[in-house]
């Protein structure tokens, strides 16, 4: 037989040792250890007296040191702060442990571990003070005390980390307090474990002196903070009497309050006498100021005059005027950052010299590049994450756009990307979003974009159309609108007539347009970090020209409105020019004219507009439109009017003003004037890089396929005849041509232009430079079979011209001619 099992199971239940352990004892309370002292032994007995002892210790040490500090107390405050030393660990944990020890009772807490211990802390930091839950207490902490939350997430995990050693040395003491126990109730007079209890308790305390130590050294290194601590520390037990149960946080931040507001009293009284101080700004001599080399010099001369300026009567020089000062800092600034006179002159009417100084710069820097989402074929979420997989970096462009996107890094040019090219984004300025966003185009409406090249606001109006309704799009610049074009194409644009006249002129062809967005050309002095020749090159002239054509426009695109349209009649008027002359005083213009109001741009922030600018004194609505600056909005600068058109009547014009003032004589501006040099990173004038590049490309192609059609003709034909020198009787008898008679060129206008219009239009560059190549050997052709004529079968010019029909071979003409027709 073998042995029973046993079926049995073993009782479960607490451990031995669990079960023997009795309950928790908080030993080192005051007042408790008297009466507690007959159930200590011996040995923990002498350990307590000696920790009483090293606390006494600590504590006198603590006061002779506060003491020499305040004696050594001088005006020394640290400039700056760190918020880990405001919300001091150390002191908050003493306090922490004084207000847990105040409120702590003796009841049962499991010890098994140090996350309860510091669980334990934790309570008691919170339980100390109030009842509320630690939940509740919480909340209230967060409303009460405005500390930022990283701040407040650093302060608590340091409070944690102290608090887990803390409970780590509780634990390490109670353990060694088991131990004796046990040792004491068993093996009593056992010399050699006391002794080891000694060296272990030496060790304790040794552990407990490195604490303190380590506290000292902390506490050694930040004097400075220390002293302000000390005085904290006053402040604090006064406060404590105040406040009673503050919790640590609070105290904290009171703390902080106070120290910031010394801080600023002091920093106050530091300007104060450094203003007392600082060595006069000496107006520079006229010799001085040619001796100037360095840019250097001319920045803080700058500097220094503007600092004059902030407080004039204070600072001046007595002998010198406001308009002294104002001119040396014009001429100081022209010279730093390459403006014309004339160009600065207009900016200082606009800004302080301050706000001046800050617009410069960032006119200086690249404003961030910016797409917009085509949501006719995306969505911005879509866009942005097939971006980001192609290594673009990227974010939405603000709150203010649903379409937007910022692109930070880009390993692949924006404009070559599958997406780009696929028509999913737009490379757009973020200001050029504004004026569409002002228009809030609606389905189904009839909207005209007056001068829309290259389409970037045109195709975002498209697409908030939904590509329903009819969207006009016009630009007086024919080159401008093959951009308009291609863009649309790739866009899937579908809603769009595309037309090119001057804008002036529409009213004449159209009018009855829900909406109408004219963006206007104008001098560019809000984007001249992407065309800084502007510093340089524009004069009064320029901005006549620009501010008589826009209230032009202005006043067509006001009569293309329908003031019964049922839902708008509302018309958005902009520039990206900061000038007042370009925007308010246009806007102002118009509404003394036509029956409109300004209304509200529905765009939640930009700078109101301006109601006074020098003597002019502006409409008080005109608060209404909006400013968008490069150095306040990070945009380039824009200007954004909405005006809406309350009657088609048009009012007998004001007396005395004329339709345009300050009238410029002037050629009609047929096409915009582009840059001599174009950058080909340049994303507005991207439509015309791409546009040279297919030129440049055709050419090419142009020289393949002529040879290929006809080699000979090419070689033959189109060969200028060597003229005969005539004799001097001769040219006296008939007088040149003058050079620009002679056939060179393609005629763009007159006769041919009027027999362009019986061909079918060309369809393509390539095609279209065939066809003027037809015109111009037909035409050649017939000049040289008139001249022919005309001088009979006899004379001795006939013989010449004879020569030269043979030269061009008449039959090469005629054949390649008519080729060409049947190609097309
Ligand atoms: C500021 S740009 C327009 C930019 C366009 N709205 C966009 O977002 O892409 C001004 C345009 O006005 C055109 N323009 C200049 N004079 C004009 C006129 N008299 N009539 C119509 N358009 C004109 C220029 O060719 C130029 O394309």
């Amino acid at each position: 037989m073998g042995r029973k099992i046993n079926l049995e199971r073993p009782k479960k239940g607490p451990g031995r040792k669990a079960r023997k352990q009795p309950e928790p004892e908080f030993q080192f309370k005051k007042g408790e250890d008297e009466d507690s002292n007959k159930k200590l032994s011996r040995h923990q007995i002498q350990r307590l007296k000696k920790r009483e002892m090293l606390k006494q210790k600590q504590k006198e040490e603590k006061k002779t040191k506060k003491a020499t500090k305040n004696a050594a107390k001088v005006a020394a405050v640290p400039n700056t702060f760190d918020p880990a030393e405001i919300f001091n660990i150390e002191k908050s944990r003493q306090k922490y442990q004084q207000l847990g020890q105040k409120s702590k009772t003796p009841q049962p807490v499991a010890t098994n571990g140090h996350q309860n211990g510091s669980a334990k802390k934790g309570r008691n930091l919170f339980d100390s003070d109030n009842e509320m839950d630690e939940d509740e207490q919480k909340a209230a902490t967060g409303k009460k005390v405005q500390v930022k939350k990283s701040q407040m997430k650093k302060f608590l995990q340091r409070a944690e980390s102290e608090d887990e050693s803390d409970s780590e040395e509780e634990e390490m003491d109670s353990d060694v307090e088991e131990e004796e126990d046990e040792e004491a109730e068993s093996v009593e007079g056992e010399e050699d474990d006391y002794e080891d209890e000694d060296v272990g308790e030496e060790l304790d305390d040794e552990e407990e002196n490195d604490e303190m130590g380590a506290e000292e050294d902390y506490e050694d290194d930040d004097e400075d903070d220390e002293d302000d601590e000390d005085e904290e520390d006053e402040d604090d037990d006064d406060e404590d009497d105040e406040d009673g149960d503050m919790l640590p946080i609070e105290a904290a931040n009171k703390k902080l309050k106070k120290r910031m507001e010394r801080e600023q009293k002091e920093a106050d009284a530091e300007m104060a006498e450094a203003a007392v101080n600082r060595e006069r700004f000496a107006f520079p001599t006229e010799e001085e100021l040619a001796q100037t080399t360095s840019l250097q010099d001319v920045n803080m001369r700058i500097k220094d005059v503007v600092g004059v300026l902030s407080d004039f009567a204070a600072n001046r020089d007595p002998n010198r005027s406001r308009c002294e000062y104002i001119d040396l800092l014009r001429r100081d600034l022209c010279l730093y950052y390459s403006y014309n006179d004339f160009f600065m002159g207009l900016l200082m009417e606009i800004f302080s010299p301050n706000e001046l100084l800050e617009f410069l710069e960032a006119s200086e820097i690249q404003r961030p590049v910016t797409i917009r989402t085509n949501s006719l074929k995306t969505r911005r979420r879509d866009l942005a994450q097939a971006l980001i997989n192609r290594g673009i970096n990227l974010d939405p462009i603000g709150k203010w756009s649903k379409e937007g996107l910022v692109v930070y890094t880009s390993q692949v040019p924006l404009g070559a990307t599958p997406e780009y090219l696929a028509g999913h984004y737009m490379l757009q300025g973020g200001s050029s979003m504004l004026p569409v966003m002002a228009l809030a185009p609606e389905e189904n409406e009839r909207i005209l974009d007056m001068c829309a090249a290259p389409g970037g606001k045109s195709s975002h109006i498209a697409a908030l159309m939904k590509n329903t309704g009819v969207l006009f799009v016009n630009d007086a610049n024919k080159e401008r609108l093959h951009a308009v074009l291609g863009n649309f194409h790739r866009l899937g644009i579908q809603n769009a007539v595309i037309t090119c006249m001057d804008g002036v002129k529409y009213g004449n062809i159209m009018k009855g347009f829900d909406r109408v967005l004219l963006d206007a050309p104008c001098t560019g002095s809000g984007v001249i970090s992407k065309d800084p020749s502007v510093k340089a090159t524009k004069n009064e002239i320029d901005v006549q020209r620009c501010f008589n054509l826009q209230r032009r426009l202005l006043l067509t695109a006001i009569d293309c409105l329908s003031a019964s349209s049922p839902t708008g009649g509302y018309l958005v008027y902009s520039t990206c020019s900061i000038l007042p002359q370009e925007n308010e005083w246009v806007i102002d213009f118009a509404l003394k004219r036509r029956n409109v109001r300004l209304v509200p741009t529905g765009l939640d922030f930009g700078v109101e507009g301006m109601t006074n600018f020098g003597a002019h004194r502006f409409h008080p609505t005109m608060k209404l439109t909006r400013r968008f600056y490069p150095h306040t909005h990070n945009l380039d600068g824009f200007f954004v009017a909405k005006l809406q058109k309350f009657s088609d009547a048009i009012p007998k014009s004001v007396d005395g003003e004329p339709e345009a003032e300050d009238e410029v004589e002037e050629e009609p501006e047929e096409e915009m004037k582009l840059p001599k040099k174009i950058d080909k990173r340049d994303w507005y004038y991207q439509d015309i890089i791409d546009e040279r590049k297919a030129q440049r490309e055709d050419k090419n192609k142009n020289h393949v396929v002529t040879v290929f059609q006809k080699p000979a003709n090419v070689k033959k034909g189109p060969k200028k005849p060597k003229q005969p020198q005539p004799s001097a009787g001769e040219r006296e008898q008939k007088p040149q041509k003058p050079a620009s008679e002679e056939p060179k060129q393609p005629a763009t206008n007159g006769t041919s232009s009027s027999s362009k219009q019986r061909q079918p239009a060309p369809k393509s560059n390539t095609e279209q430079r065939e066809a003027e190549e037809a015109l111009r050997l037909k035409k050649k052709l017939k000049q040289v079979q008139t001249k022919n004529g005309k001088a009979g079968p006899g004379g001795k010019k006939n013989g010449e011209k004879k020569k030269v029909v043979q030269g061009v071979k008449k039959g090469a003409f005629k054949s390649k001619v008519g080729k060409m027709r049947t190609a097309k």
